[in-house]
């Protein structure tokens, strides 16, 4: 079953195609790679999925329901939730505080404050902060909780920027350059954790990735842009000895370490 479902979908800024009648399936419980040359289209690509730009034409779909037409909190509530190749945290609040405020957007659209008494109120924060430390504890972040975001290494702030993601209850994760500043320890660690968010919660994850070595470890399927097209889609094995993709993109020395 597709998890999303992308038709047709153009996407011109001015006279530049940014991307050109791109269609992309996403199967439930994948983990799927987006890759290609800078500029190829990828983060619009991402940006079209998430309702910040709209496409020219075509088509979105999560899990059947169309998105094109959304702003981008009304697709985070239908189920997607991503993170950014620039990190987006609030960098002077607290790690736990971070995570609550990601968690507050779900909460507060299923129980309308209006209804609640004191009490419930309290429940329900005792219950989101209860979560919110679980959920530094699975991505190995407790030891943090009290910290003020800034204050972490890069490599830890990408992790609570998928805690944040992880808050909103997704049922597709976009990941947006997510290897990007880590070290080869950090990245070794982030491909096991996106193992484990596939087991745990059966999540759909699409990653937009530059590292070859985590891409070919990671994905079960690859779509390769070059200037907004879709050049090839497969399979690792395929991808790797696709001679379109070793000569718009892996020739250019992207496949180094891999
Ligand atoms: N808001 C915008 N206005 C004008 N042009 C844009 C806008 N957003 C993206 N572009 C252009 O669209 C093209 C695709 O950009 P995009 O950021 O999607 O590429 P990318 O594949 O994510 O690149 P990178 O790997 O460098 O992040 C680029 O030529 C970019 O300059």
């Amino acid at each position: 079953m597709n998890v999303l479902e992308v038709s047709g979908v153009h996407k011109q800024f001015g006279g530049l195609v940014a991307l050109d009648d791109v269609n992309f399936q996403v199967r439930k419980g994948s983990v799927t790679a987006v890759i290609g040359p800078n500029g190829a289209g990828k983060t619009t690509f991402f940006n079209l999925i998430t309702g910040v730009y709209q496409p020219d034409r075509g088509d979105i779909r999560l899990e059947g329901k169309p998105l094109v037409g959304l702003r981008p909190d009304q697709v985070a509530m239908l189920g997607i939730a991503r993170t950014f190749q620039n990190i987006r945290l609030f960098a002077d609040l607290p790690v736990l505080d971070n995570v609550l405020v990601a968690m507050h957007g779900r909460l507060s659209a299923r129980i309308p404050g209006i209804l609640l008494g004191r009490r419930q109120i309290r429940q329900e924060e005792r219950r989101a902060i209860g979560e919110a430390y679980w959920l530094l504890e699975y991505m190995g972040l407790a030891p943090y909780a009290n910290e003020i975001a800034k204050n972490l290494p890069y490599g830890t702030q990408r992790r609570l920027e998928i805690a944040r993601a992880l808050a909103t209850h997704p049922k597709l994760l976009l990941l947006d350059e997510p290897a990007a500043g880590m070290s080869p320890r950090e990245t070794r660690e982030l491909t096991e954790m996106i193992h484990r968010l596939r087991e745990d919660f059966g999540l759909t994850v699409v990653l937009i990735e530059h590292d070859m070595k985590l891409v070919m470890n990671i994905s079960e399927h690859i779509l390769v842009l070059d200037y907004g097209r879709a050049i090839a889609e497969g399979p690792p094995e395929e991808i790797r000895n696709n001679p379109r993709v070793i000569e718009a993109y892996l020739g250019r020395g992207a496949v180094s370490g891999a």
